[in-house]
Parts: structure tokens; C-alpha cells; sequence
């Protein structure tokens, strides 16, 4: 199943920049073997935000779940979901 996923990243301004570094090295690790994977198939910045609109390609709700809430950077995101379906006039 596929489903666009908007990630807001909002990082504490008190947090330790070595802790945060660390985690988005981690993140990074992460969404690039989840990319190789299969599993995330576009990885978007928002222009002007630290933000992503991104499509994930898994199994259904659950395995959507578990991958979103195990990324290092998890605790500072806000993160909506959206299903998709195939459109009826798409060619592809
Ligand atoms: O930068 C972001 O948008 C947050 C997160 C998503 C992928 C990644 O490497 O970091």
C-alpha cells in the first residue's frame, strides 16, 4: 500500500547539538536504507521548512507504524498520514 507522509521536525532549541547530530546520522542511515529497501520511494523537502512529504511503499497501516515510529528523530516529529488509492484517470 502507499501512503503520503508529511514529517514536521521540530527540535527543542535547549536540546545538546552533539545528541541531535548523532541522531540525524542515524536518521539519515535509516531513511537511506529504507529507500534502498523499497520502503520509501520519494523523499521530498519542503522548500523553506524542515519538513519532508515523502511516499512510503509498505504493507499496510501497521508496518507504516512501525517503521515511522522507530526513526531517530521520531519523538521530534509531527507527522500526518494519507492513504492512497489509484486515481481513475491516472496512465500509470
Ligand atoms: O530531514 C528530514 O526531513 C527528517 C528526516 C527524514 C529523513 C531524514 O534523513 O531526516
Amino acid at each position: 500500500m502507499l501512503y503520503a507522509v508529511h514529517m514536521d521536525v521540530q527540535i527543542p532549541h535547549d536540546s545538546d547539538p552533539a545528541t541531535i547530530d548523532k541522531l540525524k546520522a542515524e536518521e539519515k542511515a535509516r531513511a537511506q536504507d529504507l529507500q534502498r529497501e523499497g520502503k520509501w520511494v520519494h523523499l521530498w523537502r519542503v522548500a523553506g521548512r524542515y519538513a519532508n512529504i515523502s511516499i512510503f511503499d509498505v504493507a499496510g497501516h501497521d508496518e507504516l507504524h512501525g517503521v515511522l515510529s522507530t526513526l531517530p528523530l521520531f519523538p521530534f516529529m509531527e507527522i500526518s498520514v494519507t492513504p492512497l488509492a489509484k486515481h481513475p484517470s491516472s496512465i500509470k
